[in-house]
């Protein structure tokens, strides 16, 4: 397979890189009346504005010869219909299946996984109204009035950052707290606060077999054994999520409270299966199906709309032109709305678990610059802390800029306000600001020539800062669905363009590995320490902490 910088259209797209990359966007507005018609699409609810990008009509359509060379739409194909894209694990990649609203099939060798699908789903709802309506109870027979989610990783962050988007449908009655680190004060504080008899404990672990998700459990489990509950009464509290169900028996959870999952969904694509319980219990089953409705709306539009108009395929090889040619490191999520604040770590573990990779499925290293660092945070606070260096540092950050056009409150001009900011920042960083109307400013001021010289470079700006503005009418459930998989999406097209999988991620296996290894020689000092200086070192301080 050829690896990226071998095809044809990256050599094109290299030779039109020379010609452009000093164009400025100012002028290109300025040419073009018809630039936001021109470079803006809109799919299922969402538009997207990427008119304040750094590209004319041919680099648009050389990028989306990039796509089509490396063959993005096959492969998107190949994915949907259980394709075994995951090569290094040999497993197929599905997650669409979780969301498939359709009557197709969808075959994993030969096996059509929707009847699965479909129970669990079934049997997730009627779980959810159980709780919700009182018909499960905990051991004093008490409607239960909280729920404890452990999980880390795509375990955790999915349930987490949604539910907490989707406050405003949250149902009365029930709160959902989280639990990921193993970091004890965690854990700590918020079994302080849980009433042991009407909180129901949901552990969700893929494997079964992360460190810390099985510490948060047992320290659970203890909590609940010291404090009025009996081994009897844990299968009424206990529920877990995995496709591990044999080491989730081993540990002891009864096997009518696990809810299954399957190897074709990964960790970071998991929110969609069992594991977005959470979700469903804190927002109810409706809404958690409004979800999968909007993930299932942006597949159809991926699956189907031509490239040109495709917002994943558009969103992808944007990113791909300021990373592999203009040498942006980084690129910044800045949803501007309150509730969606944690979205730039979601997307963060999405990203760059997924694309944090150096090497082909075919054994090539890669010479090329792969995924960026995702970042970001709430607009408009951003704006009086971070964003300074986006708009006058010397690195290149390309910019996401997510905004709902209703609120989920009337606070009488609240959201015109936030609005401005936003659409202030995105032609701020596009237009800049230059020596000339910086000069004029200092006009009448009483400053000589020589002071004006001085000060004037540090109050340009340069602008031609690129940004894509995603609107969307209100973050509803199903317009989350469609947000998160429209960036799921993006991420793939992503991968297909360098030539990775994006669907393993050895990086933090090897994490777990070294995890479990130091933590035994720091359990028992009798171990001999054998490693290199500084690990052997730092071990031998916790060792020693109290003499
Ligand atoms: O669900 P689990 O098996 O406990 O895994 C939780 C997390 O563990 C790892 O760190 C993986 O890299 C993540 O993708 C995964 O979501």
């Amino acid at each position: 397979m050829a690896l990226f910088t071998e095809l044809k259209s990256y050599q094109a797209l290299q030779a039109h890189f020379e010609q452009v990359k000093n164009v400025h966007m100012r002028d290109l507005f300025a040419q073009d009346a018809d630039r936001f018609n021109k470079f803006s699409a809109k799919a299922c609810g969402i538009e997207l504005d990427y008119s304040k990008n750094r590209i004319t009509d041919e680099t648009k359509s050389l990028l989306l010869d990039l796509a089509r060379e490396a063959k993005v739409e096959e492969k998107r194909d190949g994915m949907f219909n259980g394709a075994r894209i995951n090569t290094s694990e040999d497993r197929a990649v599905l997650h669409t299946a979780l969301r498939n609203k359709s009557d197709k099939e969808v075959l994993v060798d030969g096996k059509d996984v929707m009847p699965e699908v479909r129970a669990t789903l079934a049997k997730m709802k009627t779980f959810v109204e159980e709780v919700h309506n009182g018909v499960r109870k905990g051991y004093t027979g008490k409607k239960f009035t909280d729920v404890l989610a452990i999980g880390i990783g795509g375990s955790f962050l999915g349930p987490k950052i949604m539910t907490e988007a989707l406050k405003p449908y949250k149902v009365e009655g029930l709160n959902v707290h989280f639990v990921a680190n193993v970091d004890g004060a965690h854990i700590h504080d918020v079994l302080a606060k849980l009433p042991i008899e009407t909180t129901l404990v949901l552990m969700s672990s893929k494997s079964f077999g992360t460190q810390e998700t099985l510490k948060n459990t047992l320290t659970t489990k203890e909590w609940f054994l010291n404090n009025g509950g009996t081994f009897e009464d844990i299968a009424k509290h206990f529920m877990c999520v995995s496709s591990n169900i044999k080491a989730a028996t081993e540990f002891g959870m009864d096997e009518d409270n696990i809810f299954p999952m399957w190897d074709w969904v990964g960790g970071r694509y998991s929110l969609w299966s069992a594991i977005g319980l959470p979700i469903a219990l804190a927002l109810g089953f409706d809404n958690f199906e409004e979800l999968l409705n909007g993930a299932y709306d942006m597949d159809q539009h991926f699956l189907n709309a031509p490239l040109e108009e495709n917002l994943p395929a558009l969103l992808g090889v944007l990113g791909v032109w300021y990373i592999n040619f203009f040498g942006a490191q980084s690129h910044v999520l800045l949803p501007y709305d309150h509730y969606l604040r944690g979205f730039p770590a979601y997307v963060q573990q999405l990203d760059m678990e997924s694309n944090g990779k150096s090497a082909t499925p075919t054994g090539d290293y890669l010479d090329y610059a792969t995924g960026p660092v995702i970042w970001g945070g709430e607009g408009t606070n951003g704006q009086h802390a971070f964003h300074q260096l986006i708009h006058q540092g010397t690195v290149l950050i390309p910019a996401d800029f997510i905004m709902p056009l209703h609120s989920q409150h009337e606070m009488t001009n609240h959201h015109a306000m936030l609005a401005s900011n936003c659409f202030g920042q995105t032609q701020a960083l596009m237009q800049g600001k230059t020596v000339e109307q910086v000069k004029a400013e200092f006009a009448g001021k009483g400053l000589t020539d020589a002071e004006i010289e001085k000060v004037a470079p540090q109050k340009v700006f340069e602008g031609n800062k690129p940004s894509n503005t995603i609107l969307m009418d209100k973050l509803t459930p199903r317009a989350l669905g469609q947000l998160i998989a429209m960036y799921e999406h993006k991420v793939f097209v992503q991968g297909i363009i360098w030539g990775i999988n994006s669907f393993d991620q050895w990086g933090v296996e090897l994490g777990k590995v070294l995890g479990n290894d130091v933590l035994a020689k720091l359990e028992d000092s009798s171990i001999e320490l054998n490693g290199d200086s500084s690990t052997n070192a730092l071990i031998e301080r916790f060792r020693n902490r109290n003499a």
